[in-house]
């Protein structure tokens, strides 16, 4: 799942876990996030910081490729903001099947959503919408500010349950080289 910060994702993820028939792992970029020393982070510089949080972003892409290898079912709850990481993510998950799902959300409920969470700033989730979602090309999406998260966690089943119809990373990737590449900030890991 991508969508941008407090759209909904994992509350999502934990009723998906519920929810599919078979044991689903969730693994979200914040997670993995939390494994790093957090004294030692905020000791970085910003261009270090830079670095540590690249390799973190890479790092997840490389825990939920070998997870998925090694026959497990994953949940997979991620912020696209930076065109490397989906340029990534089509590279490292080649020969998994994978089921790209946008989680959309009105900016309105986004706004209130973060002033009461109080743990993200206001406006994180607004400066993220336009890079998250550019390469506007998804298996199926859904908007939990006009959905429940039980609806959104029931449509994702029901996709799931169709077997395999169509997949966006196999589009993405024949794009890849191509508009994907033209992006701004597209260093490669
Ligand atoms: N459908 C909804 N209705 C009301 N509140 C919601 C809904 N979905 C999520 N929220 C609330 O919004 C906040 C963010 O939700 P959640 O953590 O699931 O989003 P996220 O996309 O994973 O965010 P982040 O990427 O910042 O971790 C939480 O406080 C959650 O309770």
């Amino acid at each position: 799942m991508n969508g941008v910060s407090s759209s909904g994702k994992s509350s999502i993820a934990r009723q998906l876990l519920i929810d599919l028939d078979r044991p689903f792992f969730h693994m979200g970029v914040d997670m993995i996030g939390a494994m790093r020393s957090q004294t030692r982070t905020y000791e970085l510089d910003a261009i270090a910081l830079t670095d540590v949080l690249r390799q973190t972003r890479a790092g997840f892409h490389r825990a939920v490729a070998a997870m998925a290898l090694a026959g497990n079912n994953i949940v997979m709850d991620h912020v696209l903001s930076e065109p490397w990481r989906l340029r990534d993510c089509l590279t490292v998950m080649t020969g998994i099947d994978v089921v790209f799902v946008g989680v959309h959300c009105s900016l309105d409920e986004l706004r209130r959503r973060e002033q009461q969470r109080s743990d993200r700033p206001v406006g994180t989730a607004a400066s993220q919408i336009e890079p998250v979602h550019a390469h506007s090309i998804y298996d199926l999406e859904v908007d939990t500010s006009t959905d429940t998260i039980e609806a959104c966690s029931a449509r994702i089943k029901k996709f799931l349950d169709q077997g395999r119809l169509r997949r966006a990373f196999d589009q993405l990737r024949t794009s890849a080289n191509t508009d994907l590449g033209q992006q701004s900030g597209g260093d490669p890991v």
